[in-house]
This record gives C-alpha cells, structure tokens and sequence, in this order.
C-alpha cells in the first residue's frame, strides 16, 4: 500500500547555512520512501530535479551497489574552535570540512576553527574547507594559502563563478572542488570546460536523483565527491546509494551529516561508525517520524509546483 505523503520539521543542532531547522516532504511509493527537501530559496524550476530525486527512490530503487560501506567526513559548522574540536573528536572521522567565511564570521575565527580541527585530526586526517561561493579571487588565494599551513585536502567553493574559481586554480596549490557550480547550474559539464575545478561535489537531489548523478559525474570526468543537503537518513540514503555505485570514489563522503540534525526519520539513522557508514537503506519508522510531522500545505503545493 502506498501512503500519503508527510511533511518533516527537524530542529538542527547548530545553525547551518543560516538556518535553524530543517524542512521536507517525504514520498512514498512502491519502491520505499525519497525524499524532497529543496532549501527554501529554491523556485519551481530548480525543485523539479529534487522531485525526481525523492521520485526514483519511491518509485524506481537505486542502481546496484559496487562496494558495501564508504568513507565520509565530519562536517563542523561556523561554531567556535573548541565546539569544532570537541566535534571532530567525537565523530570518529579521518576527515573534517569545515565551514568558512559565513556571514558574521571574521578570517581569525576561521584560522581559529581550522587550527582546532587540525589538531582534532592529527597530521594524518583529511582537512578540507567550504567558503560557499563567498570570497573573490584575492581573498580566496591569500587565505588559502594561509590556511594551508594547516594542510588542506581541497577547497569547497572559494568563490562564486567559474572564472573566479578557474584563476584561483591557477594562482595557488589548493585544489579547488566545484560545490554550488554544479549543484545550481543549468549546465553542470560548464565546470570541467572551464577548467573551474579538481573535484566535482554531487548532491543528488539537487542533481535529480541517482542515476542522474551517475551520468553528470560520468560526463564530467572529474573525480566526484558525493555530499548530503543534510537531509534525514532517507534522503542521506539516496546520496549513499550514488557513493555506493559510483565506479571510483577516490575522497570521503559528506554524508556525516545526521549529527547536524536534532533527529531523524528512521530507527536507524546513517550514522557513521569509524568514519565510514555502511551500504543500506534504513526504513522509516513511525514513532520516529510521528515527532517531527507537521501540516503544511505549502510543502504539498512545493511539490505540486515542481511537477509542472
Ligand atoms: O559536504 C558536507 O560535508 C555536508 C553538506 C554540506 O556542507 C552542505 C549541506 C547543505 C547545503 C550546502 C552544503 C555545502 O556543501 O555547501
Ligand atoms: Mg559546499
């Protein structure tokens, strides 16, 4: 039987690009239950890939997968450097990305926060940043490379074009990973032509679901790292579903984002264990989800709106 949809709204722990809770719809249909949670900025046109998304997963399943657990890291918000630390400890991760240049938030707080997970690490973790599109290519390349004393793996977003993003490449070391340039772009191929980054990072539902991202991914040539929208465990499951198929996965994942949220729709959450979270796909579970569920017209009317 096929059940109606159900709207969530999930209190966030910290706040997180700008925001303090977390709101979707989730869809179910013969296959299980997806997902669609498009941020609130998001219009008709972009919420159409993140439908077909949380549609794959209800009506269609996922490709099979070709490993059976995969590495992620811990992602550690704008908080202060012992928050970040103590966070970084506690999520048993080889990796960390931590977020920089957020709205309120000084260049000394970010060297101070990156300080901090670094030694929360040690010298043989991972440690890569996000500026989410907000530096130009001055200020991205001086402080990447201040903050590379610290060892970078990559940087997320140092700014928001392509053209910034291909001269920071090719002003400094750090690698640069396209995050926003692929996930609202019309076109996301534009990245590799441009020669704007390293890295691709793929979200499926901004991307439209599994098979979708497989296919970016695969026309796009760069190595791919597949990251949440932070999402309950069943949208995380779809994001560990492309993980799982993709032929190489040379980084860790950002899927360790459950511990950003309050609480889930599941029993068992994806959470990982040891850095790496398992290949599987957690059922919804109605005392779980009966604590988070709201009424909300507007979210049906989302949904109805992308489907145009
Ligand atoms: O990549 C991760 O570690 C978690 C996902 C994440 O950071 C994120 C989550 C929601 C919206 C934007 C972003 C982002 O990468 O900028
Ligand atoms: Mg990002």
């Amino acid at each position: 039987m096929t059940r109606s949809p159900v709207v969530f709204r999930i209190p966030m722990r910290t706040r997180f690009r700008g925001q303090i809770v977390r709101e979707g719809l989730l869809l179910h249909g013969p296959a299980g239950w997806g997902e669609f949670s498009p941020f609130p900025e998001y219009g008709p046109r972009e919420c159409a890939r993140w439908l077909a998304c949380a549609r794959e997963a209800a009506f269609e399943g996922w490709p099979e997968p070709v490993r059976d657990s995969v590495p992620v890291n811990t992602t550690v918000p704008a908080v202060g450097p012992e928050r970040a630390f103590g966070m970084v400890r506690d999520s048993g991760c080889g990796t960390a990305k931590v977020k920089v240049a957020e709205p309120g938030q000084s260049f000394a707080d970010d060297l101070a926060r990156v300080e901090a997970v670094r030694d929360a690490l040690g010298p043989s973790g991972a440690l890569r940043v996000d500026a989410n599109g907000a530096w130009d290519v001055g200020q991205a390349v001086r402080r990447l490379k201040e903050l590379d004393r610290f060892g970078l793996e990559y940087a997320e977003q140092p700014c928001a074009t392509l053209d910034e993003l291909a001269a920071v490449r090719r002003a400094c070391d750090v690698p640069v990973a396209a995050d926003e340039s692929i996930r609202r772009a019309e076109d996301p191929l534009r990245v590799r032509a441009a020669e704007a980054a390293d890295i691709a990072v793929v979200k499926v539902q901004p991307l439209g679901g599994v098979r979708e991202a497989l296919r970016v991914v695969e026309a796009c040539g760069l190595p791919a790292v597949v990251s949440s929208a932070v999402e309950t465990s069943v949208g995380l499951a779809a994001g560990l579903a492309l993980a799982a198929a993709l032929p190489e996965l040379p980084y860790a994942c950002g899927l360790g984002t459950m511990s950003l949220l309050s609480g889930d729709v599941v029993a068992d959450s994806l959470v990982p264990v040891d850095g790496r979270l398992a290949v599987r796909r957690p059922d919804v579970n109605y005392e779980h989800l009966s604590a988070f569920e709201i009424e909300s017209p507007s979210w049906l009317r989302r949904m109805q709106e992308a489907s145009l």
